[in-house]
């Protein structure tokens, strides 16, 4: 078992990790909770095999349990889901002092935080992360959002759980695709630390091997993720690191249309940005690298929605577009990320010249 404490200006929560820990998930909760109300907010593949668990812990440790299961998918991501949970949340009679526990992947994570971070304008969440891009990633930092006019993460907000409980042990249950994309934030976060987290990427060579290494993994990411979130929690500065491969990512993701993960769109959008840079040795040895480690584990490195029309036009939405300029990530070398200010005329030119 491993507690990592995360401090941010004017909240501290404790990230824990422990396999089979969804056993003891009721007096983990109740450290934090006094008995109230709360909705396990789920999706329908996690939902039959860990919502009985853990609602019965909670039940047990003195709360009130309503379940909510969402259909799953990115398309769960949205105003009419959202709308929908505070319906049922109304229905049920929830107030300022119950509270939601999210229980699945990043999408019921962020949909879970963005409607903890509304509901009444503000009630308490937990994250209980089922998949590996949710335990590396998603469930740690604040980020919540619902994807509007097909532009991924539109509305969102900052807004941070009480507590996050990993059981890598749940992983066994994700589908190898799912796995694999989860990996794809790992290959991120991994080239942007460098020193013993790359060098423990460089043995996973399948995803049996990511598996096995799951729970280093998670350790490696989310210290990373917790280090760079509690300094810089509204991405100011160093938080943008953590959008390395997003800006062309993002916008394959959303021409995609459900069909590729988010994770999937991460490893296009590592490669598509690291050729645009891979203009010297070092440049041309990390793009090589990172090629070879997502690869390695049947990530796409290539598709033909980089060469789409429209990815411009949704690349403009990203956030970090201001007045026409993007601060995009690429890597001078593993563990030496850069951010770099570029024109959209600029990026788009260099998009089409890079045939990725
Ligand atoms: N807030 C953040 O900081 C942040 C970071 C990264 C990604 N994200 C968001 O996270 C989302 C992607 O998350 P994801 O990859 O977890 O997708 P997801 O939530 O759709 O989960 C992937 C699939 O795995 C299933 N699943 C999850 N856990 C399972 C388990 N233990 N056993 C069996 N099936 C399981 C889900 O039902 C789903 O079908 C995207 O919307 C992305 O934008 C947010
Ligand atoms: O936590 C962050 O900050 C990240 O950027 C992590 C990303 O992996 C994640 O996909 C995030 O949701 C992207 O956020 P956005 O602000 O680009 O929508
Ligand atoms: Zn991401």
């Amino acid at each position: 078992m491993s507690t990592i404490p995360v401090k941010m200006p004017n909240q501290r929560y404790d990230v824990v990790i422990e396999d089979g820990l969804l056993k003891t998930l009721g007096d983990r909760v109740r450290q934090v909770w006094s008995p109230r109300k709360v909705a396990i907010i789920t999706d329908d593949n996690v939902g039959p095999l860990y919502l009985d668990q853990v609602a019965n812990e909670l039940t047990e440790s003195g709360f009130t349990v309503v379940t909510v299961v969402v259909p799953h998918g990115e398309h769960s991501k949205s105003l009419a889901q959202l709308e929908e949970l505070a319906q049922q949340l109304a229905a049920a009679s929830f107030n300022r002092t119950d509270s939601l526990l999210a229980l699945g992947g990043g999408v019921v994570g962020d949909l879970t935080g963005l409607l903890a971070s509304v509901y009444m304008r503000g009630i308490d969440f937990i994250q209980v992360p089922t998949s590996l891009l949710a335990q590396v990633d998603s469930s740690v930092g604040g980020k919540t959002a619902v994807d509007v006019a097909q532009v991924k993460n539109l509305l969102g907000t900052f807004y941070q759980p009480d507590l996050v409980l990993i059981d890598p042990q749940t992983l066994k249950t994700l589908p190898q695709r799912d796995l694999v994309e989860g990996y794809g934030e790992v290959v991120k976060a991994g080239a942007l630390v460098g020193g013993d987290f790359w060098s423990l990427i460089l043995q996973i060579n399948s995803p049996a091997t990511i598996l096995q290494e799951a729970a280093k993994l998670i350790h490696f990411a989310l210290d990373f993720k917790v280090e760079v979130t509690s300094q810089d929690e509204r991405e100011g500065g160093q938080r943008q690191l953590l959008n390395f491969g997003h800006t062309i990512g993002h916008g394959v993701e959303s021409l995609a249309n459900g069909d590729l993960r988010h994770g999937e769109a991460v490893s296009l959008g590592l490669i598509a940005i690291s050729t645009i840079f891979a203009d010297q040795d070092e440049t041309h040895e990390v793009l090589e690298k990172l090629r070879d480690r997502l690869e390695v584990v049947g990530l796409p490195v290539t598709s033909p929605l980089l060469a789409d029309d429209g990815l411009m036009d949704k690349i403009k939405n990203d956030k970090k577009n201001r007045h026409g300029y993007l601060n995009v990530v690429y890597l001078n070398a593993i563990g030496q990320p850069q951010i770099e200010k570029i024109s959209l005329a600029d990026l788009a030119d260099k998009i089409n010249r890079a045939a990725i």
